[in-house]
């Protein structure tokens, strides 16, 4: 145990992976606009330590900073067909109160739940669905331009640039993961786009403890696991953060049942 890491949308898909797998590793605080059940919290954390909030609320958001060392923040609209109202008030202007209490705490690393989303439009008519086929050898590798499929991806890309100001201005260690697709037990069904972007619970996991541990300045790195189809290089990832994914969805047949089980 160190000191607390803040956890923003515990209570959501990607936060109870990351606590599923990390959940007794570190002194955590938990933040979530909704109140978390008690199978959603560590044995080891206390109920002090899970704020009910949103993160657009500036004097909940300072409170539940106050001496901590590291930031996943994940809590924000997913939708990728999210409206602009909900993505300027949950993912932008959230986002940008989380930077700005993290760097008046003294805050030393951050991570942000990017997203596939802020590069979909890559995705060309003239590229899919080949590139998201085994031998295809087109990569995104996190040094390419935004380019967003949705509102939802131009608020992403937006994250992404508010940690550019905060890093550069206020010397706050920022990495931004964008995430691909997250499903438990098995890669997503019967999808190419998905199966070439699979993350996997305890991958997701173990990416966001390297975001805690590693050394790094910037960064842009993608989250997927290590997938024999894949458009998004790992290799940075690997590189900055000691990423070292353990599964791919070649090991599951096209419809997700595991192949040594098929
Ligand atoms: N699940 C996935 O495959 C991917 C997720 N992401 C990103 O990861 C993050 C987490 O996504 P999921 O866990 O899938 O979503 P989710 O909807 O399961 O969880 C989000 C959590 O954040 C909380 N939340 C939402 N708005 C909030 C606000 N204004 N203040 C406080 N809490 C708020 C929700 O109550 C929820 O518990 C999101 O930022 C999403 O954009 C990015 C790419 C892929
Ligand atoms: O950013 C996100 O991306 C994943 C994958 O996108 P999809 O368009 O292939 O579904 C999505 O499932 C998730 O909700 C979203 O936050």
């Amino acid at each position: 145990m160190d000191q607390p890491v803040l956890l923003t949308g515990a209570g959501g898909r990607v936060g109870q992976a990351i606590l599923g797998h990390i959940g007794e590793a570190y002194d955590w605080r938990l933040l979530d606009r909704e109140p978390l059940s008690d199978e959603k919290i560590p044995a080891s954390v206390d109920s002090t330590d899970v704020y009910v909030a949103d993160v657009t609320d500036e004097t909940a958001v300072r409170n539940a900073m106050d001496g901590v060392h590291a930031v996943i923040h994940l809590a924000g609209d997913p939708r990728p067909e999210a409206p602009w109202d909900s993505v300027l008030r949950n993912n932008i202007d959230g986002t940008q109160k989380l930077f700005e209490a993290a760097v008046d705490a003294g805050v030393e690393k951050f991570a942000f739940a990017s997203s596939n989303h802020a590069v979909g439009a890559y995705e060309t008519t003239d590229r899919t669905p080949e590139m998201y086929r085994t031998h295809h050898e087109f990569r995104l590798d996190g040094t390419e331009l935004p380019r967003p499929s949705n509102l939802y991806g131009v608020s992403k890309a937006t994250g992404e640039t508010l940690g550019r100001y905060y890093h550069d201005h206020h010397d706050l260690s920022v990495v931004n993961v964008r995430i691909g697709n997250l499903t438990q037990h098995h890669p997503p069904k019967e999808y190419e786009r998905g199966q070439a972007m699979w993350l996997s619970y305890r991958d997701c996991g173990h990416l966001f403890e390297c975001c805690i541990e590693a050394d790094y300045g910037y960064e842009i790195v993608y989250g997927i696991s290590d997938n024999d189809r894949k458009y998004y290089s790992i290799e940075r990832a690997r590189e900055v953060l000691g990423y070292d994914p353990r599964d791919n969805s070649a090991e599951f047949t096209f419809e997700g049942e595991p192949l040594d089980e098929a």
